[in-house]
């Protein structure tokens, strides 16, 4: 299963003209393998994620997400696409304050419809993975902002996607967390087979992914395999 952009145009309204956010993007991503995109402010990453993600639709190019043209599907049909298919981490964790690090990830299973009773052994399992043993009863004010970026990507693979879109985790974080994330993001892709990108301005933490693409001015303008550190 991957992710596949081809030739991909996305344009806003801008007055009486258009900005263009893409420029004829085009990128694949197989299972497995982790993409970083970076770039300048403005140069469309967040775009690239939205289309990727399915929230936006492109003006032309195609969207195919594990295997699935997205250009013929309803709205309802996208919705359960990303429901089942792709898991988003944004930049902030925004995790419910009333409610501990498992039940976080219990209430996205709910609203997949599907019983948190059958989930419980998988959200211990997935709590395990990201690093949080023993830390499923905790609130997110008693988790340290590592912490709750671990319960957003733990959250993002509770319903076992095939895709993982990443905006900017290592924001609000210091080097020795961020670099923990990305770590663990390398790792989870690997494990689960995951088709994942990263958008990221933080270019410190590149030696962990398997490729890296700039995005200047609406295109993809280097994709190739990251160097060795
Ligand atoms: N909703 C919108 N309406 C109009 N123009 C937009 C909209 N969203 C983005 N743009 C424009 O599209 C271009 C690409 O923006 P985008 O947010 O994708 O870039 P970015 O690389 O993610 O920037 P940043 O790093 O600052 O988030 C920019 O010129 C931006 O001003």
């Amino acid at each position: 299963m991957s992710l596949h952009l081809s030739d991909v145009r996305l344009t806003y309204p801008d007055g009486d003209s258009t900005v263009t956010a893409l420029d004829g993007v085009s990128v694949e991503v197989d299972a497995g393998d982790m993409l970083a995109v970076i770039g300048p402010s403005g140069s469309g990453k967040s775009s690239l994620l939205a289309v990727a993600a399915t929230l936006q639709r492109p003006d032309s190019g195609a969207v195919r997400v594990a295997g699935q043209d997205t250009a013929g599907l309803s709205g309802k049909q996208l919705s359960r696409l990303r429901l089942e298919e792709i898991g988003i981490v944004f930049q902030q964790p925004n995790l419910i304050s009333s409610l501990t690090t498992a039940e976080q990830l219990l209430v996205t299973q709910h609203m997949r419809g599907r019983s948190p009773r059958q989930h419980r052994e998988r959200v211990r399992e997935l709590l395990a993975t990201v690093g949080l043993d023993g830390k499923q009863h905790r609130k997110p004010h008693q988790l340290s902002g590592g912490e709750r970026q671990r319960v957003n990507i733990a959250r993002a693979l509770t319903g076992k996607p095939s895709v993982l879109l990443v905006d900017e985790p290592t924001a609000a974080l210091d080097h020795d967390r961020g670099t923990r994330i990305v770590e663990l993001l390398a790792e989870v892709t690997r494990e689960f087979r995951l088709a994942t990108i990263m958008v990221t301005h933080d270019t410190e933490y590149l030696g962990q992914v398997d490729r890296i693409a700039a995005m200047r001015d609406g295109a993809l303008s280097h994709d190739t395999a990251a160097a060795p550190v």
